[in-house]
């Protein structure tokens, strides 16, 4: 199995900046250019069209106000009842949410359409070759997600760790039973760490557990430069198999693709020691949650904890929502102000490169 780490593109962590997993692959538009047709009157900003999947977010106000210093924005609700107006003169789509997707009728309908800014890393909601036989580009935010998304993971293992909800609900009910010896957690300190996945969040998550004096494994497609390994203290595991048996949290930072699907499946959660934990931060689907729900039942494991899931967000009927022993918070890795409006920058950063015919900062490639 080769495993790639999330997040494409360069962070602080690695000093010579582009792509830090070495993986870049494709060649996306080969060349072909679409024509840069000038249907705007002169003066006037490119139109970019917003797409959101939940309608107004409060702090679409901020993101909408640094948008318009550089475009006019086209909101989904404006270009339906507007098409035939708006259609030529969209040049960009600028993806809010990572989760929205783009089918073929939306770019048959845009002909001057030149890239999709997504905001996020993870680009497995568009499909990639699909996207480029238009001629249109697609780019992502790598450096704005690393820090937070890192963030979630610690956040995600400390709640697990040291059983954060369940004490929650306990101290919000005053008068609630309980005996502490019945829900004694595990340290974090000192423990064994398994990362799956060593992009730049991964490593990034690797320089937070360092502080917190883990022993740190990790696996991914390509081990990492010795200096980097030295620089956080982290051992490689060329076989996932023996990060799995030695690791007391294993967290998964991997991006999905075809062989990261259902990486984790019965087997796998079957090496895990009983006592482990296992924490997502990458996409649902890299977990067998069927394999996932049957291992927490039958405390294969001791717990999970998770910021994604298939899908999002889970049915109510869903059996892991019925689990003593998990969290599920609603992919929030990137729920932050800062983090929000870093993504814009860097989405309005890319979507000018491609409209200026300059270099683009992160795009990503079909493989
Ligand atoms: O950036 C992304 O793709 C995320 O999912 C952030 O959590």
């Amino acid at each position: 199995m080769r495993i790639s780490g999330r997040a494409r593109g360069g962070t602080g962590a690695f000093p010579t900046g582009g792509d830090p997993t070495g993986e870049r692959a494709g060649t996306g538009w080969q060349g072909h250019r679409r024509p840069s047709l000038q249907v705007m009157a002169e003066g006037e900003l490119p139109a970019v069209l917003i797409l959101d999947i939940g309608g107004t977010h409060g702090i679409l106000e901020d993101i909408a106000a640094l948008l318009k210093k550089h475009f006019h924005l086209i909101t989904m609700k404006e270009f339906l009842g507007n098409k035939e107006e708006m259609r030529k003169k969209i040049q960009s789509v600028y993806v809010f949410e990572c989760r929205p997707t783009i089918d073929r009728e939306l770019l048959e309908s845009l002909p001057n359409l030149k890239v999709i800014a997504n905001s996020g890393v993870g680009v497995d909601h568009l499909d990639l070759k699909m996207i480029s036989s238009f001629g249109v580009k697609v780019t992502n935010t790598p450096h704005a997600v690393a820090d937070p998304t890192a963030d979630i993971g610690m956040a995600l293992m400390l709640a697990s760790a040291r059983r954060l909800v369940e004490g929650c609900h306990i101290a919000l009910s005053p008068g609630t039973k309980y005996f502490a010896v019945d829900w004694l957690g595990v340290e974090v300190t000192r423990a064994t760490l398994g990362i799956i996945g060593m992009g730049s969040i991964g490593y990034k998550v690797a320089q937070r557990a360092r502080a917190f004096n883990m022993r740190i494994l990790y696996h991914n497609r390509n081990r990492r430069r010795k200096e980097e390994e030295e620089a956080v203290g982290a051992h490689y595991c060329a076989k996932m198999e023996d990060l799995l048996q030695q690791s007391d949290f294993v967290m998964l930072v991997v991006n999905l693709t075809p062989e990261t699907h259902k990486l984790i499946g019965k087997k796998e959660l079957g090496l895990m020691k009983p006592t482990a934990t296992l924490i997502n931060i990458s996409r649902g689907a890299v977990i067998d949650q069927d394999a996932l729900v049957e291992a927490l039942q039958n405390k294969v494991i001791r717990a999970a904890a998770l910021d994604v899931t298939y899908p999002e967000p889970l049915p109510r009927d869903h059996p892991l929502l019925h689990l003593n022993n998990i969290i599920i918070t609603p992919h929030i890795g990137t729920a932050t102000v800062h983090a929000t409006r870093m993504m814009a920058e860097e989405a309005i950063a890319n979507m000018l490169a491609v409209l200026n015919d300059q270099p683009i900062p992160s795009e990503v490639f079909p493989k």
